[in-house]
């Protein structure tokens, strides 16, 4: 199943399109929700002495509050803690008047060893940072280092953006509702989450089906029908012909790297287009993928001409100055052949003093463009979007997409990639051990080799950042960029079990 992330204020109008379709109403969601954590609790913290319950003054206090109630009633040792009553009328005040446990106020409150803190001051209706008390609780929570379990979101934490707005909850398991949220996964929100879990609240998968959906977390389900079948009678051009072009002779690795990944992932055939110095220090270091002198644009388009590669790495290693540029444009401007480019690293920095050059031969080109910064590089074409700390990542990578007409991937421990047709993917399952050098250079080729194979854009750029992610995760400690196509069979087996032999 794919697996939708609604922002905060889609997560509102579900909420509130589900009370209109009924079942439950809006108390009726909120005591499943308490149930559900309260569930996860006795199921995962039976051996806490006790529970304190922190609740705020809005519906997530209110999930507290049923919270509380519900342990309480099993027989668990419950402490409450609330300044400001809710709202009269409100779900929430209901949860408190059905609520037998007395509430204490939050200054006494006083983390002790052995008890779990159950965190509902602030869920999705955080709109300012956490000021006063409620900020010296966490600061107190944090410094005795005591489990925290949130409701919905560590309070403090922004679910659009994943950045904490002042203090917030270091949670070490957090519960929401229905469907994720940005927060939940982009950085630090995740690692402030702990674990995740997404509880059923008696919603109806039915209430997204007028929504316009366009953010996903990044998984198979996203992409992997797209992924094209070798068939029984393929050749190698049909599966595809990858050119990646090489830096100097000083620094051609970086292409071998992109070029051994876009063969492993699957084109048929695969081009090193490298300067004349670096022929020989290429040629040696070569097997299956072909080599091809190409130290002008000129050259560049004789071989285009000639050989019609499907897709092309720019960037890894490439250098900064005209060559990379006019490469650039020499690709973007094919009509024929070509369906795919990606431009990274040096591909990027040499447009930093002349973006909108490169915008407007991305936007003019039938080229499929993809660009895969990191945030230096990200800075370096779109320095407004990357000083403006309210946008998200998320949000960053979309205007980023729209302003310059490529899919963007915007890379990091929660690499986001965006369409410029507002799709976005939020990826989750990066490891830590791919923070090495030459593994974004990978990266670019086995995006390269999924557009080379005739996958639409947005679903080869999702898959390439999946299945690099996944290698460097299957390999861990000790990896570095070499082996990630190597671990590519391995990852692809495990995807397409019926695909040996
Ligand atoms: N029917 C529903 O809508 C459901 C909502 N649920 C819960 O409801 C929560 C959202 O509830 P609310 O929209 O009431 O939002 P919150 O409970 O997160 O916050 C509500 C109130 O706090 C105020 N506030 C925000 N930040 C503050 C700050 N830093 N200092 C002081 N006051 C601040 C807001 O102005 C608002 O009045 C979700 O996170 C979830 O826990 C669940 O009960 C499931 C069902
Ligand atoms: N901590 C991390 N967790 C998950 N993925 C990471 C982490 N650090 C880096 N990566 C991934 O590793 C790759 C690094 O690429 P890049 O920054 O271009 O490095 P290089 O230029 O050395 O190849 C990107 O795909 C990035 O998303
Ligand atoms: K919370």
């Amino acid at each position: 199943m794919r697996m939708v992330v609604l922002t905060p204020e889609e997560m509102g109008n579900v909420d509130r399109a589900a009370i209109t379709a009924g079942p439950h109403d809006g108390y009726g969601l909120m005591r499943n929700a308490g149930a559900a954590v309260a569930d996860l609790i006795l199921e995962r913290f039976s051996g806490a002495a006790g529970v304190a319950v922190l609740c705020g003054p809005g519906n997530n206090g209110g999930d507290g509050y049923v919270i509380a109630r519900l342990l309480a009633e099993r027989g668990v040792n419950v402490r409450l803690f609330a300044d400001a009553a809710p709202q009269e009328d409100s779900d929430a005040a209901r949860a408190r008047e059905d609520c037998f446990v007395t509430p204490e106020a939050l200054a006494d409150f006083r983390p002790e060893t052995g008890w779990l803190v159950l965190d509902a001051l602030y869920g999705a209706g955080l709109s300012k940072p956490i000021a006063g008390i409620e900020a010296e609780l966490i600061e107190r929570v944090a410094a005795a280092g005591v489990p925290v379990v949130a409701v919905d979101l560590p309070s403090g934490l922004s679910g659009l953006t994943g950045k904490p707005l002042g203090s917030c909850f270091d949670a070490d398991l957090t519960v929401t509702f229905f469907r994720k949220k940005p927060g939940h996964l982009l950085m630090p929100g995740r690692r402030l989450c702990g674990e995740l879990v997404v509880a059923d609240i008696g919603i109806a998968e039915t209430a997204l089906a007028s929504m316009d959906i366009a953010l996903w977390e990044n998984g198979p389900a996203l992409w992997r029908d797209g992924v094209p079948a070798v068939e029984i009678d393929a050749h190698k051009y049909v599966r595809g012909h990858v050119a990646v072009v090489s830096g100097g002779g000083a620094s051609t690795g970086a292409a071998r790297l992109a070029a051994r990944g876009a063969a492993r992932a699957g084109a048929g055939a695969v081009t090193v287009l490298s300067p004349a110095n670096a022929l020989s220090v290429n040629a040696m270091h070569l097997t299956s993928i072909m080599l091809r002198k190409a130290e002008a644009v000129d050259e560049l388009i004789a071989f285009l001409d000639e050989r019609k590669p499907t897709a092309a790495v720019l960037g890894p290693a490439a250098g900064t100055g005209e060559r990379t540029r006019s490469f650039a444009l020499g690709f973007l401007e094919r009509n024929e052949g070509l369906k795919g480019l990606v431009l990274d690293a040096d591909a990027i920095t040499a447009f930093a003093d002349a973006p909108d050059t490169l915008f407007e031969a991305v936007r003019s080109s039938v080229i499929a463009t993809v660009l895969t910064p990191h945030d230096g590089e990200f800075a370096r074409l779109f320095g407004d979007l990357a000083a403006d700390a309210s946008m998200s990542k998320v949000e960053r990578a979309r205007a980023a997409a729209e302003r310059s007409g490529a899919v963007i991937i915007l890379k990091g421990a929660d690499t986001v990639v965006a369409c410029p047709d507002g799709r976005a993917a939020i990826n989750t399952n990066g490891s830590r051990f791919l923070a090495t050098a030459g593994s974004g250079d990978v990266l670019c080729g086995i995006v390269a080799s999924h557009l080379a194979q005739g996958m639409p854009v947005f679903e080869a750029a999702s898959a390439g950042v999946w299945l690099h992610a996944e290698a460097g995760g299957m390999f861990g400690r000790g990896l570095i960029a070499e082996d990630l196509p190597e671990m590519l069979p391995h990852v692809f087996q495990a995807l397409f079990p019926d695909d040996m032999g």
